[in-house]
């Protein structure tokens, strides 16, 4: 197998990974249109919801994973983005601001504990985790942290980097259009790249592609991870679409937009569409592409591996 490794997949052709009447045999259908597009692993991802509704799903989705070879061996596990993020507006982003909450360790456990093993990866604004201390209890517990949907300050980031934190999810989005020129979450975080990897959703609407290239340019090719950030719009045209109980408008150029339209959320454009367009409009090779879109997931999840969690 030499697929892609997608670590953050809301829902896919049709099918919405987030939504109460999710069942199995959707699911298996997810996994196999996943498939025939090229992506060999995902993470499925479950995004900010009152803790009952995110426990809930996750341990909905951990019973197929358990019980359903082709789910198995599509789902490599679990990417929680949320409930610790920012509540401020323009880095909460398409999460529900209401069930937004500071990082807490009974939460965490709570998460955990319903994920069986299965949590890999979890977002959280390092800001909204004081002293670092649930990013150093998930790294402990062999579960990838990774930073999204913040403002952190570089104190916070290196407190955060030296407790664990090895990831900035999609960077260029969960963050205000306009911001400070210099002091930005952007900058800060790309200060760091030496000790971050950065994902980036590549469907040239999430980051414009001239400025999407300008970041690929100057990040470690090492480090850097492309996402598609799915929606259950993945793969189909134009119109409607659900994600956990909002209603996406995807547009004539497959950018998909929150009801609001202040914001986007996720994305239609899957895994094999993004690299035509970072080949084709991007310049960058085929080794390269194979870097970010399945060397680098995999290398940042061999930092979980299955043998070591709980
Ligand atoms: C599954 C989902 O809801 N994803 C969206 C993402 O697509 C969007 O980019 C971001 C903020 O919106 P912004 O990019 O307009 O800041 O919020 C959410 O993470």
């Amino acid at each position: 197998m030499t697929g892609w490794v997608d670590l953050q997949v809301n829902g896919y052709a049709g099918v919405d990974f987030n939504s109460e009447t999710l069942n199995e045999a959707a699911m298996i259908r997810a996994c196999q249109r996943l498939r025939a597009d090229g992506v060999e692993q995902c993470l499925v991802t479950i995004i900010t919801a009152p803790i009952a509704a995110m426990t809930k799903q996750v341990e909905r989705i951990v019973s197929w994973i358990d019980s359903q070879a082709l789910i198995r061996s599509v789902v490599a596990g679990l990417h929680l983005e949320g409930p610790f993020l920012s509540p401020h507006d323009g880095f909460v982003g398409a999460h529900p601001k209401a069930a937004v909450i500071p990082a807490d360790l009974d939460t965490t456990k709570q998460l955990l504990a319903s994920g069986c093993g299965h949590v890999r990866l979890l977002t959280l604004a390092p800001e909204c985790d004081q002293d670092a201390a649930v990013t150093r209890f998930l790294t402990r517990q062999g579960v990838v942290v990774a930073a999204g949907h913040s403002d952190a300050s570089l104190e916070q980031l290196d407190r955060c980097i030296d407790a664990g934190l090895k990831l900035f999810t999609h960077l260029g989005n969960g963050c205000p259009a306009v911001q400070a020129r210099h002091d930005n979450i952007i900058q800060r975080v790309l200060s760091r790249s030496d000790r971050l990897w950065i994902s980036f959703i590549a469907d040239g609407h999430h980051v414009p592609l001239f400025a999407l290239k300008n970041y690929l340019a100057c990040i470690p090719s090492d480090k850097i991870i492309i996402v598609s950030d799915a929606i259950s719009a993945a793969g189909l045209g134009p119109g409607s679409y659900p994600l956990a109980g909002q209603t996406v408008h995807v547009d004539d150029d497959g950018a998909a937009w929150a009801e609001c339209r202040t914001h986007f959320a996720g994305c239609a454009t899957p895994m094999k569409r993004m690299r035509q367009i970072l080949r084709d409009h991007a310049g960058v090779n085929e080794a390269t592409l194979d870097t970010w879109m399945r060397t680098n997931p995999l290398r940042l999840m061999d930092q979980s591996p299955v043998s070591t969690r709980t």
